[in-house]
């Protein structure tokens, strides 16, 4: 089974490109992204470039500080790893 992968910041430039060799390799990864810095887009663009491996990436809107964000402790629950 893929292992679940959490990458904060996942839709900035490093993260993406972080996410879409993830998403190559057999990952699934989970971005966590304030897209403060970002947009959606970007996490579009990146589906496309993985083709079939597209639909293993999930992303949540949130901060990843912020204890009080609800959308973190399902955003985390089954990740074994954080880069
Ligand atoms: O509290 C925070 C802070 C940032 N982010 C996100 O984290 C991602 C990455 O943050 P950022 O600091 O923007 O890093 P990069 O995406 O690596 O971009 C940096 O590096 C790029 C390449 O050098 C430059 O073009 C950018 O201006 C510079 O911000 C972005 O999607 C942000 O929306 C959060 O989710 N929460």
């Amino acid at each position: 089974m893929a292992q679940s992968v959490l990458v904060t910041g996942g839709a900035g430039y490093i993260g993406s490109h972080t996410v879409l060799q993830l998403l190559l390799g057999g990952y699934k990864p989970v971005l966590v992204d304030n897209l403060d810095n970002s947009s959606d887009i970007a996490i579009k663009r990146v589906q496309e470039l993985a083709a079939e491996y597209g639909h293993n990436l999930s992303f949540h809107q949130a901060t990843i500080s912020s204890a009080c964000d609800k959308e973190i402790p399902s955003a985390v629950r089954d990740c074994e790893i954080v880069k």
